[in-house]
């Protein structure tokens, strides 16, 4: 009983934070959002009305009147609307921070244009279609001596740093192997999403495995070494709905990964549950998460060490950061707000780490046949 309340309390508090002032000597860091995308109220919105220093001041669509709609439900001030609209936003001199939560395909050539235009940029998983992309993306960021962040905001989460600090503590001695899942239920994205569209960069091991792979290397502090085997079933040509693959990282650890966004339902009538666990086998024992994506709403860190007894964690906040309700979008915005201002972050992703991510799924992809997704057609003049 106790837990559903803490559900519904952290739920409700989460969607409806404490709206918080300003600091009075801080200036806040002004966000503009390219595209009317449906993440953004979750990813950023929400999360930036409890951030003292976070304010999202304008919103670009290709379509002025759908931007107009947008902020006026979102309360954002300004609207770039039209086929310039993009760029106008980028060029105003008012805005500090670029969140890009664009399809995948597009992630490359728009964050190129924000970091040209000395915007910081907050960047929708997975970074771009190819890691060559991400590469020349944290390059050009380094250059520019800008704060460039792939948003895999589950990173971000106290409970997810309590998984790998128990793997990293020895006590369950040395990783054997993991497995991760990211899967959810056939009509769960309806037809016409970006992600069944390959030109843009759809596909289940580019939208939901990107998380699995990124958890898996986090966990195993290292990235694959080889592919051992990797299957697919096809929502269109070239677009996988469900991708299935077995890696192997250093040390001989193999990691298996299974990411669907149409779980057919079972004997085609009862709808499929969502998938969102991980498990870490280690010599001495096993930990297994379950909701490691979104773990605020709810999760468990289940430890069962072959000698001694099972236990069972669940961690909110950090000892001095965080609320239970702050979801793992608001632990994102904190650490990347802390990285802009010069403060340390309490966890990052770096460059290698999101360049090695989609490098992974690559190979993923090769080993399946389907190929990478296509590269962006941007040449960028910097
Ligand atoms: N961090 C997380 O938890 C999540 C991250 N994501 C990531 O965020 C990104 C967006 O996902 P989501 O919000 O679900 O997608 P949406 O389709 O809702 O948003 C994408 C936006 O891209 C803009 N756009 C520009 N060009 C195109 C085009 N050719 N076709 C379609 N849209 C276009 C549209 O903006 P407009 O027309 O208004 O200009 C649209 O609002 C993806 O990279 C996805 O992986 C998605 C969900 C969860
Ligand atoms: O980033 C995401 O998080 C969870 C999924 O619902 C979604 O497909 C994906 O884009």
């Amino acid at each position: 009983m106790a837990s559903v309340y803490g559900i519904i309390k952290r739920t409700y508090l989460g969607m409806r934070p404490p709206i918080v002032s300003p600091l009075p000597d801080s200036k806040p860091l002004k966000f503009g959002i390219l595209g009317a995308a449906a993440i953004a109220p979750n990813a950023l919105l929400t999360p930036a009305k409890s951030h003292p220093e976070a304010v999202v001041v304008a919103v670009a669509a290709r379509s002025k009147a759908k931007g107009d709609e947008y902020a006026r439900k979102h309360g954002i001030a300004k609207v770039y609307g039209g086929p310039a609209g993009y760029q106008e936003m980028l060029d105003d001199p008012e805005i500090d921070v670029i969140y890009n939560p664009l399809p995948n395909g597009l992630h490359f050539e728009w964050t190129m244009k924000a970091l040209a235009a000395g915007k910081h940029v907050l960047l929708e998983k997975p970074a771009a279609n190819t890691a060559e992309e991400i590469r020349q993306m944290f390059e050009l960021a380094e250059r520019k001596n800008l704060v460039l962040l792939e948003a895999f905001h589950y990173r971000f989460h106290p409970a997810v740093q309590r998984v790998k600090a128990i793997i990293d503590s020895g006590e369950l001695g040395p990783l054997k192997s993991m497995q991760t899942s990211l899967a959810f239920h056939l009509g769960y994205f309806k037809p016409g999403d970006i992600r069944f569209d390959y030109s843009l960069g759809g596909g289940s091991l580019m939208d939901m495995g990107c998380y699995n792979i990124s958890a898996m290397r986090f966990f195993a502090g290292g990235d694959p070494t080889s592919v051992l085997s990797a299957t697919h079933e096809l929502d269109s040509p070239q677009v996988d709905r469900q991708t299935s693959a077995t890696l192997v990282f250093p040390g001989g650890v193999t990691g298996t990964t299974f990411c669907d966004f149409g779980m057919p339902p079972y004997l085609k009538l009862i709808p499929r549950l969502p998938r969102l666990g991980a498990v870490i086998e280690c010599e001495g024992g096993r930990i297994a998460m379950m909701n490691y994506v979104m773990p605020t709403m709810y999760h468990s860190i289940t430890v069962t060490p072959q000698k001694g007894k099972r236990r069972v964690e669940k961690v909110y906040t950090f000892p001095t950061l965080g609320e239970p309700w702050w979801s793992t979008y608001r632990y994102q915005l904190e650490a990347f707000v802390n990285k802009v201002k010069g403060r340390t972050p309490q966890a990052w992703i770096a460059k290698e780490d999101s360049i090695a991510n989609l490098a992974a799924i690559e190979s993923i992809y090769a080993k399946t046949g389907l190929g990478s997704r296509p590269k962006s057609g941007f040449i960028p003049t910097l």
